[in-house]
């Protein structure tokens, strides 16, 4: 079905800024890009979809029996994204909050060029009815100058205004509801988000996610575009991978602001190591995730690799930890991500009251924010991230969004969460305001 052709690089990083600015003359686009960040579990260093053959959008119930099917008879390369609120696909919930950003609930689709990139390789994939054009567009990738790139990924859009969703005040009110339910014995641990958005306001795609990139580098960054609603994602989290029956989760759940001086981000990482808030975070989140797991796994599977462990990232440092299982053949790829979906690092413990907890006290429609972006192979092998350190943009409505949370526990106080969002807030915030 597809055909294949192999080229060694010269220069991998220029490559991949000349394919990804290559890519904008397709409207359907999903580019992931590991930035070289050092990780146990990863195919490929970076990856191109684009020219949607076939795809398949849907806004009602039924959203995973439909991605099942079509995944199935597809048996192809499929790339798209999960939006949060599938959860209600999966449980009886309803989200009532203000949509903004007016991104279809799931949105999958069929490449037909296709590129892989792993060491100074790239494999390009081409469904056989565009086979013919596999060596014009390697050359016309090849072909694209820096300069060209550099002056067409230039923005003619006004200064952009920041505001807030809620105010300090009122985020400090929810968090103080959210300890209440904590209290009370309602949930464990929630995560609470709030938004920063821009009306009326334009942004460059691609300029903006390359400066995003630029500053953040993280392992599951992502382009996505289909029509005129851009994803521009710096991403650490992933979410879920299937590599053959083995499938592993890496929640993230204690986060650390960086330091430029050496020894403070040592001391850092010392802290947030030992702190007993976040480990306690974590290993709530862990239990959900081995609970959720062990809904496809086969007996005694479940295990965790990794507990706590601190990883750095540009931006911060965070918490992570890897739970892993097996699951049987007959399982659909697809089963294993609605039993676990949304991730319990974004919604909390336990997941269900969680979920309405969150949906009371926030005021936007998560949408794709905490949903995830990512790929189905033939074989039905996947690997999806974690929608968050993100900007989202719907060109034809003129608007821009960037929403951070964080894990609500009974040790939580609402000066340091909010601290916390603007720690993870900083790169979007600084990428926004010097647009222009
Ligand atoms: C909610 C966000 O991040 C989530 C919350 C984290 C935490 O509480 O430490 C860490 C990673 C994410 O699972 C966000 O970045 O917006
Ligand atoms: N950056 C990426 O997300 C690359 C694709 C994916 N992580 C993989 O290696 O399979």
């Amino acid at each position: 079905m597809r055909s294949i052709k192999s080229y060694t690089l010269e220069d991998v990083d220029n490559f991949k800024e000349q394919l990804l600015y290559w890519a904008q003359q397709f409207d359907e686009i999903v580019w992931l890009d590991s930035n070289q960040y050092a990780q146990q579990y990863g195919s490929y260093d970076a990856v191109l979809a684009v020219d949607a053959f076939t795809s398949i959008k849907t806004d009602d119930q039924g959203a995973f029996d439909k991605l099942k099917e079509y995944q199935g008879i597809t048996s192809d390369w499929i790339f798209g994204y999960l939006s949060y609120d599938l959860k209600n696909d999966t449980e009886l919930l309803s989200s009532k909050n203000t949509d903004y950003l007016y991104f279809p609930e799931l949105f999958f689709f069929q490449p037909k060029r296709l590129y892989f990139i792993r060491g100074n390789e790239v494999t390009m994939s081409y469904l056989r009815m565009a086979e013919d054009e596999m060596e014009t567009d390697f050359s016309e990738v090849c072909a694209i100058s820096k300069e060209t790139i550099d002056n067409n990924t230039t923005s003619s859009c006004e200064r952009i205004k920041i505001r807030l969703r809620i105010t300090k005040d009122v985020y400090k009110e929810k968090v103080e509801t959210m300890l209440e339910h904590i209290h009370r014995g309602d949930i464990y641990e929630a995560n609470f988000c709030q938004e920063f958005y821009a009306e009326n306001s334009c942004i460059n795609p691609l300029d903006t996610y390359r400066r995003l990139n630029a500053i953040s580098a993280p392992p599951f960054a992502t382009y996505f575009r289909m029509g005129s609603n851009y994803l521009l994602s710096a991403s650490p989290e992933r979410y879920l991978r299937k590599e053959g029956q083995k499938i592993i989760s890496q929640p993230i759940k204690g986060t650390a602001k960086r330091s430029a001086d050496k020894e403070e981000d040592m001391q850092l990482i010392t802290q947030l190591k030992n702190d007993p808030k976040e480990r306690s975070e974590n290993v709530m989140i862990v239990d959900l995730v081995r609970n959720d797991l062990s809904r496809t796994a086969t007996k005694g599977s479940v295990q965790v690799e990794e507990l706590c462990k601190i990883y750095s990232f540009e931006q911060v440092h965070q918490m992570i930890s890897t739970v892993v299982s097996e699951v049987s053949p007959s399982i659909s790829p697809v089963d294993v991500i609605r039993t676990t979906f949304p991730m319990g690092s974004m919604t909390g413990a336990p997941k269900i009251s969680a979920m309405e907890i969150i949906e009371k006290l926030e005021s936007a429609k998560r949408g794709l924010y905490s949903g995830s972006v990512g790929y189905f192979s033939p074989e039905g092998d996947f690997d999806f991230n974690v929608i968050i350190r993100s900007i989202l943009y719907n060109e034809a409505a003129a608007y821009i969004s960037y929403t951070v949370g964080g894990a609500i526990t009974a040790k939580s106080t609402p000066e340091k969460e909010y601290e916390e969002c603007l720690i993870k807030a900083k790169a979007m915030r600084e990428v926004l305001e010097s647009s222009n």
